[in-house]
């Protein structure tokens, strides 16, 4: 736990991963695009570099939680980026959700520089990621997997390492296509149990005692009854996974009729301007898809 961890991207769940990294006693150097986001990491012991460069020259490894595809690109290979400073014995952990092209991409980037790569996508959302319950998903370098358990174990309740680069980003986003899938199920469902005059509470608590029921409709159940899109998991990333996923589709002629009807519905709701909220929001464009633009 002597060496220093970089930690690129504090958003929802950069920030409450780097901070369980802390908390568990390693030494976290933080770098954001908004630097202003550094100040609560750096209150609470991590050190701040100006930008990604800084980080990984300072770092055994670093790791990446961003947005996108675009934004992950961007750390790696703009100026001030990740390649600047990877060399051999230096290591890149990019636990954002991205697609296997991405990713490979920056692996090969890295390893040419003489760096190890591994991706890390994860399973669960804000509250996991505050508490050390994520699922993680590693695929690549397995050399970096066992060099970075100490702090897998600290951010996860679980990790897997998956195999050759590429892996853990097809799992991840086969996991949210489901996720994607049902929430618009579960959105419709409330909707038939309201306009036929069903009491909507009734249909979580019956639900949550039978064969379906899980703990995204026992968490986001309350608060889409009660309009609360408080993010956790931003709508906009979820149709990104959406998007992905479909994409992950074509390439492997998989036919998707229920995950491209539910990524429309995704899209819908950031049209009516809901994509920074929870991705349960997407309650609002099942029920009102007129509101679309
Ligand atoms: N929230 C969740 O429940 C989960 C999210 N994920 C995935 O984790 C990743 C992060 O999610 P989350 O924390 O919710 O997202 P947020 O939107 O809260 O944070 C996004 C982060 O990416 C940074 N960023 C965006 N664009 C760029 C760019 N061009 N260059 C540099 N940095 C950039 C943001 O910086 P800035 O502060 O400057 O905007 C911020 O640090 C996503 O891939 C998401 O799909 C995975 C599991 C669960
Ligand atoms: O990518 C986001 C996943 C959210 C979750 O697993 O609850």
């Amino acid at each position: 736990m002597g060496e220093e961890v970089g930690f690129l991207g504090l958003g929802i769940m950069g920030k409450a991963m780097s901070m369980n990294l802390i908390r568990h006693g390693f030494k976290v150097t933080v770098w954001n695009r908004t630097l202003s986001r550094c100040d609560e990491l750096v209150e609470h012991g991590a050190s701040f570099a100006e930008t990604p460069a800084a980080v990984v020259k300072k770092c055994k490894y670093t790791i990446a939680m961003l947005s996108d595809p675009s934004a992950a690109l961007s750390v790696v290979f703009d100026k001030d980026g990740v390649l600047e400073q990877m060399c051999s014995g230096k290591g890149y952990v990019d636990m954002s959700t991205v697609d296997s092209d991405t990713s490979s991409k920056i692996s090969e980037a890295i390893t040419s520089k003489g760096g190890c790569f591994l991706e890390a996508p994860v399973s669960g959302s804000k509250k996991p990621a505050e508490d050390g319950q994520l699922v993680i998903l590693a695929a690549g370098e397995k050399k970096l997997y066992e060099e970075a358990l100490p702090a897998f174990d600290v951010m996860g309740k679980k990790s897997l390492f998956l195999g050759q680069v590429g892996n853990g980003a097809k799992m991840k986003l086969v996991v949210n296509m489901i996720m994607g899938s049902m929430l618009n199920a579960f959105s419709e469902g409330l909707i038939l149990a309201d306009k036929s005059g069903l009491n909507t509470q009734t249909l979580l608590d019956v639900l949550d005692l039978g064969g379906i029921a899980n703990p995204m409709f026992k968490m986001k159940g309350p608060t889409m009854i009660q309009k609360s899109y408080s993010p956790a998991f931003p709508l906009k990333h979820q149709q990104k996974d959406m998007r992905l996923a479909l994409a992950l589709g074509d390439e492997n002629a998989v036919s998707m009729p229920v995950a491209a009807a539910a990524n429309e519905a995704f899209k819908k709701a950031r049209s009516m301007g809901l994509g920074d909220l929870d991705f349960s929001a997407v309650y609002e464009a099942v029920k009102f898809p007129e509101n679309s633009s």
